[in-house]
């Protein structure tokens, strides 16, 4: 069980909140000024990634206060707590395990007083075995031709991490095998991935960790008819489909065989769990000698997470530094931008990991909280994002702390590409920190030879504050080994935040309401009758859908 510690009658909250009033005028060029030690003390390299915090509005101080309240709401406790397999979701009665996924030492880990590493091993076996099979072409479909495509069918934490990771690691797909997505219960989804496949070396994985998810189980069943138009054969199923689940009977019922299945465990939370069987497209996708790369980079920071000191641990620095604005300056959200192209779902996937996990406002003893938790994260990647968004981040009313994240090298060298990209990637930051003051606006306006009068006019619309902050993630290359640790990294910063804001990031229970009452609307939808059990607008709503159909 985790502590049921109330954040902000701590000392630390305290001491910061005093703090802040201090620090909140001070500008980050000042900070810079002081101290030319300043990235190097604010910045932390973990094997091939540098995480430079120093563009952050910080200091010695704020970082010592920070850290107290983390050492004050038991950050230590837990973090031991989750590795060591403690029923930490509490709501759900359930230990968090997803280290226990990617614990390449293979020490044994309980659960529930069983050590889970043997199934979690074996497990690892046979998508090992299957994914060779399937990019050798040993695997083959009913008519004896091999798989070129694979179609994950799941939804939420079975599609999101699968659809990120392959999509940051196409430069290690396997040659002669395209992995395709279809999530969405919109009919266009499905029929449109199903379009250019042909049945006969068309592989599906049904994902779902419930195996009971609508949309999921829909598109489940419309996939078997597709398949089964071509195959005739209810027998042939066996060759086209697996399944991905925790629930045995389920799946068996679908017609899946035990075989086809690749199992996880309760302990394993949807959106933590594209390192389980759920993973099983990407490992098919880069091969599971890539995939083992990927549990291996996230087990370096799970190492390094559960062992550095507070002060140079990654994770926690970054949580600490999101509750300083999250908390202290009112920011109500988060941007993710990454300088890299393949990381183009990256934020969208931790749009999940961070907003169904911290999206609470109940505290760990039911209590109502009364602070601010979990941010809104969104995000693009760079440069398309300059030409979109940052305007608002540069000169708009609200701050918008934001990671950059590039590699320093690219899969894709291709001329002066990187180096623009790149060029862009440190500039922004610097024009976030620096930001551009009346007198530099009026030289450059004078160099350009306006008018004084056109000078007034212009000025203040071309003064930026500054002061914006970010954290600069920078990484040799964008390898499994790399991506796994970043993902880690985020994860984990994910959790200490939960913890010290004192709630349980590991349910979802704010996601049931709305599936509910879907299930309630859809039989009232099957005919032209008008409705009136709902309130005028849904009533009105629906009545007008049966009118328009
Ligand atoms: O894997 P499944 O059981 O199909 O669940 C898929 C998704 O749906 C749920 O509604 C949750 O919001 C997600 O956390 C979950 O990842």
């Amino acid at each position: 069980m985790l502590n049921k510690i109330n954040p902000i009658k701590t000392k630390s909250w305290n001491s910061l909140a005093e703090h802040f009033k201090d620090i909140q005028h001070i500008h980050m060029k000042t900070l810079f000024a002081k101290d030319p030690d300043r990235f190097k003390k604010f910045s932390i390299r973990f094997n091939d990634i540098l995480v430079d915090y120093s563009k952050n509005i910080i200091t010695d101080e704020t970082l010592r206060h920070l850290i107290a309240l983390a050492r004050e709401t038991g950050l230590e406790d837990a973090i031991e707590k989750m590795f060591s397999g403690n029923a930490i979701n509490e709501t759900e009665n359930r230990a968090v395990l997803h280290t226990a996924l990617r614990n390449r030492e293979n020490t044994p880990i309980y659960a529930d007083g069983k050590n889970v590493m043997p199934q979690v091993n074996a497990v690892l076996k046979k998508m090992e075995a299957f994914s060779r099979n399937v990019i050798s072409g040993e695997w083959k479909g009913f008519s004896g031709r091999k798989i070129t495509d694979i179609v994950n069918i799941g939804i939420g934490g079975s599609d999101l991490g699968p659809v990120m990771v392959t999509e940051c690691l196409r430069p290690y797909a396997k040659k002669g095998l395209s992995v395709h997505f279809v999530s969405n219960i919109d009919g266009t989804h499905i029929v449109e991935t199903l379009k250019t496949l042909n049945p006969e070396t068309t592989l599906f994985m049904i994902a779902s960790k419930t195996f009971t998810t609508q949309e999921t189980m829909t598109n489940a069943f419309s996939a078997r008819e597709w398949f089964l138009q071509c195959a005739k054969d209810h027998a042939h199923v066996a060759r086209h489909f697996v399944a991905i689940s925790t629930n045995t009977e389920k799946v068996e019922a679908f017609g899946i065989h035990r075989d086809n299945m690749f199992v996880f465990w309760d302990w394993v939370g949807g959106r933590y769990s594209l390192w389980s069987a759920i993973g099983l497209s990407i490992a098919c996708f880069i091969g599971y000698e890539n995939f083992s790369e990927l549990l291996h980079g996230a087990f370096e920071m799970d190492n390094h997470f559960r062992t550095a000191p507070f002060e140079k641990n990654i994770p926690v620095i970054l949580a600490l530094i999101g509750i300083w604005y999250n908390n202290f300056f009112g920011a109500q959200t988060e941007a993710i931008l990454p300088y890299d192209q393949y990381m183009h779902r990256f934020p969208a996937y931790f749009q999940q990991g961070n907003m169904e996990s911290n999206g609470k406002s109940t505290d760990r003893s039911g209590d109502k909280v009364n602070y601010q938790t979990g941010p809104v994260i969104w995000g693009e990647p760079g440069t398309n994002g300059q030409h979109a968004f940052y305007q608002l981040i540069h000169q708009g009313t609200k701050l918008i702390p934001a990671d950059f994240l590039a590699p320093a090298i690219s899969h894709n060298p291709l001329g002066e590409h990187h180096n623009i990209l790149l060029s862009n990637f440190f500039a922004q930051t610097e024009a976030l920190l620096k930001g551009k003051t009346r007198d530099e606006v009026l030289e450059e306006l004078k160099k350009e030879c306006k008018s004084d009068n056109e000078i007034q006019r212009l000025a203040p619309h071309k003064v930026f504050e500054g002061n914006r902050p970010t954290n600069s993630i920078l990484f040799k290359k964008l390898t499994p080994t790399v991506l796994g640790s970043l993902i880690a990294l985020y994860e984990h910063k994910i959790f200490v935040q939960g913890v010290i804001w004192n709630i349980f990031s590991f349910d979802q229970w704010g996601v049931e309401l709305g599936k509910q009452l879907a299930k309630k609307i859809l039989p009232e939808l099957t005919d032209n009758k008008p409705i009136a059990t709902h309130d005028s607008s849904t009533n009105g709503l629906i009545n007008a859908y049966k009118e328009m159909r």
